[in-house]
C-alpha cells in the first residue's frame, strides 16, 4: 500500500488552476520531494494531502485512508510542518511539544516521556526549557519538527523546512529529519527549493510545473533523462521552462514570509 497515492487531483482558487490532473504515488519509508518554481502548486498540494484544503473522494488516500471520507483518521497519520511558523515563541520548548501532545491525543500517561524523546531526537533537550523566542532559526525549526513527531505519524510532511536558514541550519535540521526516519522508517514528503539539499536527501523528487507534475525518479534517473553531465539544475530548468521565481505575486508573499520568520526568530 503506497504512502501516499493522489488520482486526478485538481484544485482551484477562483479561475486559477493551482493543481491540475495531478498522479502521484509516495511509497512507505521513502522521503520524497516535491520540486517547482514558485506558485508549482506544491503547498496546495500538500494542504489537500493533510486535510486542510478539500479533495474529491476517492482522490487522495494516505496510507489507503481516504482524505475526504475520512479526515480526522487522515490527521492521525500525519505529522505536519507547514511553511509558516507555528511555535509559539512565548513558550517553552517543552511547552510548545506538550501542546501539540495534548492536540494529537497522546495519552496522559505517555506524554511526558514522548514530549522527551521527541525534544531529544531533534537534540532540543538541554534547551528544553528555555522560551522559544531564544531559539535560534535552525532551532525552531527543529523544534517545529518534534511538534509533528509526538504524535508518531506515519508519514511526516514538510513544507520548505529550511526556507530562511543558514546552510548549517539547514544541514542540522536535514541531519534530524534523516535520523528520525532511518529510526522509525516514517515516510517524508518535503517540499524544498534547494536543488542541492533534494538531491542530497530524496530517494524520489517529482518537479511539478503549473500544477502539474512533468518529471519524476530519483536524482540519477531524472539527471539521466537530461543529459550525461546533466545537474538537477538543468533538470529544473528543462522540466519547468523556468527559473525559481515563475510566479511574481507569490514571490513577494514568500519573501514576506521568509523576513517575518527573519524578524520573529531575531
Ligand atoms: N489562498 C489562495 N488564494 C488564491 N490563490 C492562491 C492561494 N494559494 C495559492 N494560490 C495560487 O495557486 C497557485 C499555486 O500556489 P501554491 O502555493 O500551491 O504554489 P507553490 O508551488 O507551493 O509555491 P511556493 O513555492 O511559492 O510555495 C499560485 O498561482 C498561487 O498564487
Amino acid at each position: 500500500m503506497n504512502a501516499v497515492s493522489c488520482t486526478g487531483v485538481r484544485h482551484s482558487f477562483g479561475r486559477t488552476v493551482a493543481v491540475d490532473d495531478l498522479d502521484l504515488e509516495v511509497a512507505p519509508g521513502e522521503v520524497f520531494g516535491l520540486l517547482g518554481p514558485n506558485g508549482a502548486g506544491k503547498t496546495t498540494t500538500i494542504r489537500m494531502i493533510t486535510t486542510l484544503l478539500p479533495a474529491p473522494p476517492g482522490a487522495i488516500r494516505v496510507f489507503g485512508t481516504d482524505v475526504a471520507r475520512e479526515k480526522l483518521a487522515v490527521r492521525r497519520l500525519v505529522g505536519y510542518v507547514p511553511q509558516q511558523l507555528s511555535a509559539d515563541a512565548t513558550l517553552t520548548g517543552r511547552e510548545n511539544v506538550a501542546l501539540f501532545a495534548r492536540l494529537f491525543d497522546v495519552p496522559r500517561a505517555a506524554r511526558a516521556e514522548q514530549v522527551g524523546s521527541v525534544l531529544g531526537a531533534v537534540g532540543l533537550l538541554e534547551v528544553a526549557d528555555r522560551r522559544a523566542a531564544t531559539y535560534s532559526g535552525g532551532m525552531i525549526r527543529r523544534l517545529e519538527l518534534a511538534q509533528a513527531l509526538v504524535s508518531t505519524p506515519r508519514l511526516l510532511v514538510l513544507d520548505e523546512p529550511t526556507i530562511g536558514l543558514d546552510p548549517i541550519a539547514r544541514a542540522g535540521v536535514w541531519e534530524r529529519i534523516g535520523q528520525v526516519r532511518a529510526d522509525t522508517g516514517m515516510t517524508v514528503l518535503v517540499t524544498t527549493h534547494h536543488m542541492a539539499e533534494a538531491e542530497q536527501n530524496c530517494d524520489r523528487i517529482a518537479l511539478m510545473h503549473r500544477g502539474r507534475i512533468t518529471a519524476i525518479g530519483s536524482p540519477a534517473e531524472l539527471r539521466a533523462e537530461v543529459g550525461e553531465h546533466a545537474s538537477l539544475e538543468d533538470v529544473f530548468r528543462a522540466r519547468t521552462g523556468g527559473d525559481l521565481t515563475e510566479d511574481t505575486s507569490k514571490g513577494i508573499r514568500d519573501v514576506r514570509a521568509t523576513r517575518r520568520t527573519a524578524r520573529r526568530l531575531g
